[in-house]
């Protein structure tokens, strides 16, 4: 099976992107030498006895893997719930981390230290390290890597590199039964013991930053108009001739289909348009301000922060929609002219740009999605089907991000396949990785199990990753899938695979038997994945079709259409304790926003609008009296009873610097 182009991002390369953060380099030096402390090198230089074997009383949830490996470790207990921090490889840089956090929390160092070292408990492979001058050295190969991965905000350690693992050691056995009723719970924060409950490290930055983003951004402010007027040699009196201010830039929201995560977001958050240029005399208008795009891996969901709702879903490279409209320029001198006011010395604002923060989540998109237990060959079986090289290892949770690869049959027909990453019982429960990276399967058209062959009971394997999935999502459980009986080689394997066939043939499944590493029986497996990709291919082709009616810009139709509103739809309040009353209106508050207080003019505007938009009976009808203040929009203002019929006096501005520059000109 020829396979030709891969998309596998290697998490060495995704997280080379934060080299060139200034204050990550100002980190590294802090890493590079850490202050010789007496404690420090007292803790970590202390050999420390392997710890008893960890005896589970009771619990109900046990595992069937095999973790720690057997090839690893001398001994394990035999069913035990792994947590991501006990699988994860630690590294010197992990060590060094967390034990000069235990430095800065002298204090409370007893409770936490026994919980935190035995978290580690289960594993008789010791990384002894020693912190002295010569420490640089000890890492040096692997620093720019970690250090690219510290993550500065929280405090914790990103992305470990596999290949260089070391299991930190600890001194105790623990009886971990009190922590087998979930009550871990994980934090971004360090880990904490309080009142029987753990607080456990959460995810490092760059799985959590891999597929979920958050993002402030700004749409450009418009321009101010102006006021100016045309003066001329022989043209006396040559009237208005302000321009008007440019428009705001917008922000848009583009497929870029070279992305594969969101890991970008990490270091950009922020994403503000120009403003517009202010318009100037001879009726020069400003230039619109610049645009902003924002690129986004194709399968990325859009949601407004803090809302369940989703905003957008781009799914094809190019699609774009424009998220945030920029704000209209204010009017200059010239657009107020009129038959009865031919000197007009008023202008507007520019109207400022929607701010707003936006989540991203991406669900990679994939046709066929390969998912089983840690260790069972899920890599292994991609490497072989296709050109991708995920990192594949001998223990558990190797793989740590997804990884995508086409595998392609012909011209015509290639297939996206994403290996992801294990699933252990429990999932739903947060152990492992939990459900964190199964969304990725959300989107694929059918799935392929990997069922490792050599451990003790596959068939228990199998059914526990099936309800992990139904137990995330029952759509997702309803997908066609493959089973693929791996590691037919050994002969552990080879033994079970009988027993394996008949019970799941009982169940209406025909699993397949393969060895990956040989490269046997894995094609038989793709083919059957590929033929069920075939069969839903029909429905998808129609939603493809579909693709290019969907309205990607209503999310800035919406701020539109608000925008938009009459100036006349507002709501007034009056608040008893302060007795400040306020009129309220999006209408209103634009235009408050919009007038531009440095003109004379523009005051007679304002109270000539609220007085023609109803603004001053509905105050009178409520009981405002002399002195009372209002706010009307961001304007503070306070009321007069007057005798003038036409109201254009009844509110005056409290007096700030711009109204005595104003009265000033
Ligand atoms: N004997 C044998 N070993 C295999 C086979 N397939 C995979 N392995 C080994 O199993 C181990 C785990 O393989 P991976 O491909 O990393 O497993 P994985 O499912 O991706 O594991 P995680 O990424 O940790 O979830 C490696 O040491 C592989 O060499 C097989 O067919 N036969
Ligand atoms: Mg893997």
């Amino acid at each position: 099976m020829a396979s030709s182009m891969s998309m596998c991002f290697s998490s060495k390369a995704l997280a080379r992107s934060n080299t060139q953060n200034p204050r990550r380099s100002a980190s590294k030096k802090h890493f590079r030498n850490p202050k010789p402390n007496p404690k420090f090198k007292k803790h970590i230089g202390t050999y420390r006895p392997p710890p008893e074997p960890v005896v589970l009383s009771g619990g109900e949830a046990t595992t069937y893997t095999r973790l720690p490996p057997k090839d690893d470790f001398e001994y394990s207990a035999p069913s035990l719930e792994v947590k991501l921090s006990e699988a994860r490889p630690a590294t010197f840089k992990e060590e060094a981390d967390e034990l000069l956090d235990e430095e800065e929390e002298e204090d409370e160092l007893t409770d936490e230290n026994v919980v935190r070292d035995n978290l580690g408990g289960n594993y008789n492979k010791f990384g002894i390290c020693e912190v002295d001058d010569d420490s640089e050295d000890e890492y040096s190969d692997e620093e720019e890597l970690e250090e690219e991965d510290y993550d500065e905000d929280d405090e914790t350690l990103g992305f470990m590199d596999n290949t260089n693992a070391r299991i930190s050691s600890n001194d105790e056995g623990v009886d971990l039964s009190e922590f087998q009723n979930g009550d871990y719970v994980a934090d971004d924060g360090d880990d904490i013991f309080e009142g029987g409950v753990i607080k456990e490290k959460g995810l490092p930055a760059v799985m959590r930053c891999f597929d979920r983003a958050k993002i402030y951004v700004k749409a450009g402010d418009g321009g101010n108009g102006v006021v100016a007027f045309r003066r001329e040699k022989y043209v006396p009196l040559g009237g208005p001739s302000g321009g008007d201010g440019g428009r705001g830039g917008n922000v848009y929201i583009e497929v870029d289909g070279s992305m594969n995560s969101l890991l970008p977001f990490r270091n950009s958050v922020h994403f503000r348009a120009g403003r517009g240029s202010h318009g100037q005399g001879r009726m020069q208008s400003g230039a619109k301000g610049e645009d902003v795009v924002v690129k986004v891996a194709p399968g990325t969901v859009i949601r407004e922060a803090g809302k369940d709702e989703v905003v957008l879903e781009l799914l094809y490279p190019g699609q774009r929609a424009l998220l945030l409209p920029g704000g209209r320029g204010g009017r200059g001198n010239a657009s107020f002219k009129s038959g009865t006011n031919k000197v007009p010395r008023i202008a507007e604002n520019g109207e400022e740009g929607l701010e707003k923060w936006f989540e991203l989540e991406l669900k990679l998109v994939a046709d066929v999605g390969i998912v089983g237990v840690p260790n069972a060959g899920k890599s292994t079986l991609l490497s072989v089907i296709s050109a991708a090289k995920p990192t594949v290892a001998n223990y558990p949770f190797t793989t740590l991000l997804p990884n995508l690869g086409v595998v392609s049959f012909d011209y015509d027909s290639t297939m996206v396949v994403a290996d992801l990453p294990g699933l252990l019982e429990g999932a739903h429960r947060g152990f492992g990785l939990g459900h964190e990276f199964l969304r990725h399967s959300e989107r694929c058209s059918a799935l392929v199990h990997v069922v490792d062959g050599s451990s003790p009971q596959p068939d228990l394997e199998f059914d526990a990753v099936r309800l992990e999935l139904e137990l995330f999502s029952p759509e997702l459980a309803e997908k066609p899938f493959v089973v693929a009986y791996n590691k037919m080689d050994l002969p552990e394997a080879n033994e079970k695979w009988p027993s394996f066939k008949e019970k799941l043939q009982s169940r209406g499944i025909t699993p397949f038997a393969m060895s990956a590493v040989k490269r046997e029986g894995t094609h038989e497996v793709i083919c059957a994945a590929f033929e069920l990709l075939c069969q839903t291919k029909e429905a998808k082709e129609e939603n493809e079709d579909g693709r290019d009616m969907v309205n990607l810009n209503h999310v800035a139709q919406a701020v539109e259409k608000q925008r938009s509103a009459p100036i006349s739809d507002f709501e007034v309040f009056h608040d008893s304790s302060t007795n400040i009353w306020h009129v309220v209106g999006s209408g209103l508050q634009r235009f408050s926003q919009m007038t531009n207080w440095r003109y004379i003019d523009s005051e007679r505007r304002f109270q000539h609008v609220l007085e023609a938009c109803g603004v001053y009976k509905s105050l009178m009808k409520l009981g405002v009296k002399e002195g009372d203040t209002v706010i009307v929009g961001e304007m503070e203002m306070v009321w007069h009873d007057s005798d003038d019929k036409s109201g254009a006096s009844r509110m005056k501005r409290r007096s700030t610097d711009s109204a005595k520059w104003a009265e000033w000109k």
